[in-house]
Protein backbone atom coordinates (compact mmCIF):
# COMPACT_ATOMS: atom_id res chain seq x y z
CA UNK A 1 0.00 0.00 0.00
CA UNK A 2 1.51 3.62 -1.05
CA UNK A 3 0.02 6.05 1.37
CA UNK A 4 0.24 9.64 0.97
CA UNK A 5 -0.50 11.82 3.75
CA UNK A 6 -1.33 15.27 3.35
CA UNK A 7 1.54 15.96 0.59
CA UNK A 8 2.62 19.40 0.06
CA UNK A 9 5.57 20.77 -2.42
CA UNK A 10 6.47 24.16 -3.05
CA UNK A 11 9.32 24.20 -5.59
CA UNK A 12 12.22 26.70 -4.68
CA UNK A 13 10.85 29.24 -6.95
CA UNK A 14 7.63 29.36 -5.05
CA UNK A 15 5.73 27.25 -7.67
CA UNK A 16 3.15 25.47 -5.75
CA UNK A 17 2.67 21.94 -7.34
CA UNK A 18 1.04 19.91 -4.63
CA UNK A 19 -1.16 20.53 -1.72
CA UNK A 20 -2.96 18.70 0.61
CA UNK A 21 -2.78 15.52 -1.25
CA UNK A 22 -4.31 12.56 0.72
CA UNK A 23 -4.18 8.97 -1.17
CA UNK A 24 -4.23 5.25 -0.20
CA UNK A 25 -3.05 3.16 -3.43
CA UNK A 26 -3.48 -0.70 -2.41
CA UNK A 27 -1.07 -3.29 -3.22
CA UNK A 28 -1.98 -4.19 -7.10
CA UNK A 29 -4.12 -1.36 -8.24
CA UNK A 30 -3.53 0.24 -11.93
CA UNK A 31 -4.17 3.83 -10.57
CA UNK A 32 -4.00 6.59 -13.65
CA UNK A 33 -3.74 9.83 -12.63
CA UNK A 34 -4.96 12.34 -15.13
CA UNK A 35 -5.32 16.18 -15.04
CA UNK A 36 -4.14 19.23 -17.59
CA UNK A 37 -1.06 20.08 -17.71
CA UNK A 38 0.57 21.47 -14.53
CA UNK A 39 -1.53 20.21 -12.48
CA UNK A 40 1.16 18.13 -10.29
CA UNK A 41 0.79 14.51 -11.42
CA UNK A 42 4.34 13.98 -12.39
CA UNK A 43 5.45 15.64 -8.80
CA UNK A 44 3.43 13.55 -7.51
CA UNK A 45 4.68 10.15 -8.95
CA UNK A 46 8.50 11.37 -8.30
CA UNK A 47 7.51 11.52 -4.56
CA UNK A 48 6.90 7.54 -4.98
CA UNK A 49 10.86 7.44 -5.60
CA UNK A 50 12.24 9.92 -3.82
CA UNK A 51 12.85 11.85 -7.24
CA UNK A 52 10.65 14.74 -5.84
CA UNK A 53 11.13 15.99 -1.91
CA UNK A 54 7.75 16.88 -0.78
CA UNK A 55 7.89 20.19 1.66
CA UNK A 56 4.70 18.95 3.95
CA UNK A 57 3.42 15.46 4.55
CA UNK A 58 4.43 11.84 4.67
CA UNK A 59 4.83 9.43 1.91
CA UNK A 60 4.88 5.76 2.96
CA UNK A 61 5.28 2.46 1.32
CA UNK A 62 3.61 -0.68 3.24
CA UNK A 63 3.84 1.65 7.04
CA UNK A 64 7.70 2.56 6.18
CA UNK A 65 8.36 6.32 5.77
CA UNK A 66 10.33 7.47 2.23
CA UNK A 67 13.53 9.25 4.21
CA UNK A 68 17.23 9.89 3.88
CA UNK A 69 17.21 6.37 5.86
CA UNK A 70 14.86 4.15 4.32
CA UNK A 71 15.12 5.43 0.58
CA UNK A 72 18.08 3.13 -0.90
CA UNK A 73 15.83 0.31 0.18
CA UNK A 74 12.84 1.60 -1.01
CA UNK A 75 13.84 2.86 -4.21
CA UNK A 76 14.76 -0.87 -5.19
CA UNK A 77 11.08 -1.81 -4.96
CA UNK A 78 9.75 1.06 -7.19
CA UNK A 79 10.68 1.05 -11.02
CA UNK A 80 10.09 3.89 -13.14
CA UNK A 81 8.56 3.84 -17.18
CA UNK A 82 9.35 7.36 -18.85
CA UNK A 83 7.89 9.13 -21.39
CA UNK A 84 10.51 9.52 -23.60
CA UNK A 85 11.79 5.81 -23.30
CA UNK A 86 14.72 6.60 -21.68
CA UNK A 87 17.23 4.10 -22.70
CA UNK A 88 21.09 4.51 -23.71
CA UNK A 89 20.06 4.50 -27.09
CA UNK A 90 24.04 3.69 -27.98
CA UNK A 91 23.72 0.63 -25.49
CA UNK A 92 22.40 -3.04 -26.56
CA UNK A 93 18.44 -3.65 -25.85
CA UNK A 94 19.66 -6.32 -23.44
CA UNK A 95 21.74 -3.80 -21.71
CA UNK A 96 19.25 -1.84 -21.36
CA UNK A 97 17.03 -4.17 -20.18
CA UNK A 98 19.88 -5.19 -17.68
CA UNK A 99 20.10 -1.71 -16.48
CA UNK A 100 17.13 -2.57 -14.72
CA UNK A 101 19.12 -4.60 -11.93
CA UNK A 102 21.19 -0.71 -11.60
CA UNK A 103 19.49 0.01 -7.86
CA UNK A 104 21.22 -4.01 -6.57
CA UNK A 105 24.31 -4.33 -8.73
CA UNK A 106 27.20 -1.99 -8.76
CA UNK A 107 27.68 0.68 -11.78
CA UNK A 108 30.99 -0.97 -12.14
CA UNK A 109 29.46 -4.09 -12.46
CA UNK A 110 26.98 -3.45 -14.96
CA UNK A 111 29.56 -1.35 -17.03
CA UNK A 112 31.73 -4.48 -17.35
CA UNK A 113 28.70 -6.36 -18.08
CA UNK A 114 28.41 -8.58 -15.26
CA UNK A 115 25.68 -10.10 -15.10
CA UNK A 116 24.66 -13.56 -13.70
CA UNK A 117 23.33 -15.96 -16.70
CA UNK A 118 20.11 -15.83 -14.26
CA UNK A 119 19.74 -12.23 -15.09
CA UNK A 120 20.22 -12.75 -18.72
CA UNK A 121 18.38 -15.19 -18.67
CA UNK A 122 15.18 -13.37 -16.80
CA UNK A 123 16.38 -10.23 -19.03
CA UNK A 124 15.82 -12.20 -22.42
CA UNK A 125 12.20 -13.89 -21.28
CA UNK A 126 10.83 -10.47 -20.20
CA UNK A 127 12.00 -9.02 -23.68
CA UNK A 128 10.15 -11.77 -25.21
CA UNK A 129 7.30 -11.54 -22.91
CA UNK A 130 6.86 -7.93 -24.30
CA UNK A 131 6.88 -9.35 -27.39
CA UNK A 132 10.18 -8.51 -28.78
CA UNK A 133 11.94 -10.96 -30.94
CA UNK A 134 15.38 -12.26 -29.39
CA UNK A 135 17.14 -10.94 -32.84
CA UNK A 136 16.43 -7.41 -31.18
CA UNK A 137 19.51 -8.31 -28.13
CA UNK A 138 22.21 -7.43 -30.01
CA UNK A 139 21.05 -4.27 -31.33
CA UNK A 140 21.48 -1.04 -30.19
CA UNK A 141 18.51 0.59 -28.73
CA UNK A 142 18.59 4.13 -30.64
CA UNK A 143 17.76 1.25 -33.84
CA UNK A 144 13.92 0.76 -32.41
CA UNK A 145 10.83 2.38 -33.00
CA UNK A 146 9.41 4.37 -29.93
CA UNK A 147 6.69 1.16 -29.69
CA UNK A 148 9.58 -1.08 -29.40
CA UNK A 149 12.20 1.14 -27.47
CA UNK A 150 9.16 1.46 -24.74
CA UNK A 151 8.42 -2.28 -25.29
CA UNK A 152 12.68 -2.18 -23.77
CA UNK A 153 11.35 0.28 -21.27
CA UNK A 154 8.68 -2.16 -19.69
CA UNK A 155 11.27 -4.97 -19.69
CA UNK A 156 13.59 -2.87 -17.77
CA UNK A 157 11.46 -1.63 -15.21
CA UNK A 158 9.91 -5.23 -14.55
CA UNK A 159 13.60 -6.96 -14.38
CA UNK A 160 13.55 -6.41 -10.16
CA UNK A 161 9.69 -7.46 -9.88
CA UNK A 162 9.28 -4.19 -8.28
CA UNK A 163 6.13 -3.40 -5.70
CA UNK A 164 5.50 -0.19 -7.76
CA UNK A 165 5.82 0.88 -11.20
CA UNK A 166 5.56 4.32 -12.02
CA UNK A 167 4.19 5.21 -15.29
CA UNK A 168 5.19 8.39 -16.37
CA UNK A 169 3.27 9.46 -19.34
CA UNK A 170 4.42 6.25 -20.93
CA UNK A 171 2.21 6.72 -24.40
CA UNK A 172 2.52 10.04 -25.04
CA UNK A 173 4.68 9.56 -28.25
CA UNK A 174 3.22 6.58 -29.00
CA UNK A 175 0.36 6.25 -31.79
CA UNK A 176 -3.26 5.07 -30.33
CA UNK A 177 -2.72 1.99 -31.34
CA UNK A 178 0.70 1.07 -29.73
CA UNK A 179 -0.41 2.87 -26.75
CA UNK A 180 -3.33 0.60 -26.15
CA UNK A 181 -0.92 -2.39 -26.90
CA UNK A 182 2.00 -0.64 -24.63
CA UNK A 183 -0.88 -0.23 -21.63
CA UNK A 184 -1.76 -3.78 -21.81
CA UNK A 185 1.36 -5.10 -21.79
CA UNK A 186 1.98 -2.73 -18.26
CA UNK A 187 -1.15 -4.16 -16.86
CA UNK A 188 -0.90 -7.82 -17.47
CA UNK A 189 3.23 -7.57 -16.36
CA UNK A 190 1.68 -5.94 -13.31
CA UNK A 191 -0.95 -8.45 -12.89
CA UNK A 192 1.21 -11.08 -12.83
CA UNK A 193 3.68 -9.58 -9.67
CA UNK A 194 0.55 -8.09 -8.17
CA UNK A 195 2.02 -4.55 -8.67
CA UNK A 196 1.18 -1.13 -8.04
CA UNK A 197 0.95 1.40 -10.84
CA UNK A 198 0.52 4.76 -10.54
CA UNK A 199 0.70 6.01 -14.27
CA UNK A 200 -0.09 9.27 -15.48
CA UNK A 201 -1.84 10.14 -18.65
CA UNK A 202 -3.69 12.43 -21.17
CA UNK A 203 -5.99 10.27 -22.70
CA UNK A 204 -9.58 10.36 -20.74
CA UNK A 205 -10.30 7.24 -22.91
CA UNK A 206 -7.28 5.37 -21.95
CA UNK A 207 -7.48 6.16 -18.74
CA UNK A 208 -10.71 4.88 -18.72
CA UNK A 209 -10.06 1.77 -20.08
CA UNK A 210 -7.02 0.91 -18.23
CA UNK A 211 -7.43 1.94 -14.83
CA UNK A 212 -9.11 0.64 -12.16
CA UNK A 213 -9.23 3.88 -10.67
CA UNK A 214 -8.96 7.37 -11.71
CA UNK A 215 -7.34 10.04 -9.45
CA UNK A 216 -7.80 13.85 -11.01
CA UNK A 217 -5.81 16.34 -10.18
CA UNK A 218 -5.79 19.97 -10.74
CA UNK A 219 -3.33 22.49 -9.30
CA UNK A 220 -1.92 20.30 -7.18
CA UNK A 221 -5.19 18.91 -5.65
CA UNK A 222 -6.96 15.75 -6.02
CA UNK A 223 -10.36 16.95 -7.38
CA UNK A 224 -11.72 13.97 -8.50
CA UNK A 225 -11.21 10.03 -6.85
CA UNK A 226 -13.34 7.35 -8.37
CA UNK A 227 -13.69 4.16 -11.06
CA UNK A 228 -13.59 4.48 -14.93
CA UNK A 229 -17.77 3.73 -14.77
CA UNK A 230 -17.83 6.78 -11.98
CA UNK A 231 -15.79 9.78 -14.52
CA UNK A 232 -18.43 10.46 -16.34
CA UNK A 233 -18.22 12.87 -18.94
CA UNK A 234 -19.59 15.68 -17.02
CA UNK A 235 -16.71 15.41 -14.48
CA UNK A 236 -14.37 15.45 -17.14
CA UNK A 237 -15.23 18.37 -18.33
CA UNK A 238 -14.90 19.80 -14.34
CA UNK A 239 -11.30 18.53 -14.85
CA UNK A 240 -10.70 19.97 -17.77
CA UNK A 241 -12.57 23.17 -17.41
CA UNK A 242 -10.76 26.52 -18.32
CA UNK A 243 -7.83 24.43 -18.84
CA UNK A 244 -6.11 26.48 -21.60
CA UNK A 245 -6.37 24.50 -25.22
CA UNK A 246 -2.81 24.37 -25.49
CA UNK A 247 -3.57 22.11 -21.65
CA UNK A 248 -6.52 19.62 -23.51
CA UNK A 249 -4.87 16.20 -24.72
CA UNK A 250 -5.69 15.60 -28.27
CA UNK A 251 -6.25 12.35 -30.09
CA UNK A 252 -4.60 11.13 -33.18
CA UNK A 253 -6.68 13.56 -35.21
CA UNK A 254 -5.59 16.63 -33.10
CA UNK A 255 -8.81 17.13 -31.55
CA UNK A 256 -9.98 17.47 -28.13
CA UNK A 257 -10.83 13.79 -26.29
CA UNK A 258 -12.03 15.41 -23.40
CA UNK A 259 -15.88 16.35 -23.42
CA UNK A 260 -17.13 19.39 -24.90
CA UNK A 261 -17.97 22.14 -22.61
CA UNK A 262 -21.77 22.09 -21.58
CA UNK A 263 -23.73 24.35 -22.64
CA UNK A 264 -25.68 26.97 -20.63
CA UNK A 265 -28.62 24.43 -20.06
CA UNK A 266 -26.10 22.07 -18.93
CA UNK A 267 -26.61 19.99 -22.13
CA UNK A 268 -24.06 18.59 -24.20
CA UNK A 269 -23.54 20.43 -27.48
CA UNK A 270 -23.59 18.59 -30.71
CA UNK A 271 -19.99 18.23 -32.45
CA UNK A 272 -17.71 20.96 -31.67
N1 LIG B 1 11.87 21.52 -10.88
C1 LIG B 1 10.85 22.37 -10.85
N2 LIG B 1 11.02 23.63 -10.44
C2 LIG B 1 9.99 24.52 -10.41
N3 LIG B 1 8.72 24.21 -10.76
C3 LIG B 1 8.51 22.95 -11.19
C4 LIG B 1 9.54 21.97 -11.27
N4 LIG B 1 9.01 20.81 -11.74
C5 LIG B 1 7.70 21.06 -11.95
N5 LIG B 1 7.40 22.34 -11.62
C6 LIG B 1 6.08 22.98 -11.67
O1 LIG B 1 5.21 22.24 -10.82
C7 LIG B 1 3.91 22.21 -11.37
C8 LIG B 1 3.47 20.78 -11.54
O2 LIG B 1 4.28 20.19 -12.57
P1 LIG B 1 4.14 18.68 -13.02
O3 LIG B 1 5.23 18.41 -13.99
O4 LIG B 1 4.01 17.83 -11.83
O5 LIG B 1 2.73 18.71 -13.76
P2 LIG B 1 2.07 17.61 -14.70
O6 LIG B 1 0.65 17.50 -14.29
O7 LIG B 1 2.87 16.36 -14.67
O8 LIG B 1 2.17 18.30 -16.11
P3 LIG B 1 2.35 17.66 -17.59
O9 LIG B 1 1.08 16.92 -17.87
O10 LIG B 1 2.53 18.84 -18.47
O11 LIG B 1 3.57 16.77 -17.53
C9 LIG B 1 3.96 22.99 -12.68
O12 LIG B 1 3.56 24.32 -12.41
C10 LIG B 1 5.43 22.94 -13.05
O13 LIG B 1 5.79 24.05 -13.82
Amino acid sequence: MIEFQHLGKTWPDGTRALSDVSLQVPRGQFCVVLGPSGAGKSTLLRAVNGLMRPTEGRLTIDGIEFNADTERALRQRVAMIHQHFNLTLRMSVAGNVLSGLLPVVSTGRALLGWFTPEHRRKACALLERVGLDPRHLRRRAGELSGGQQQRVGIARAFMLDPEVVLADEPVASLDPKISRDILALVREAARERNTTVLCSLHQVDLAREFGDRIVGMRDGRVVFDGTPAEFSDERVQQLYAGAHWDDQPADEHGSSTVAAPLDAQGRQPLAA
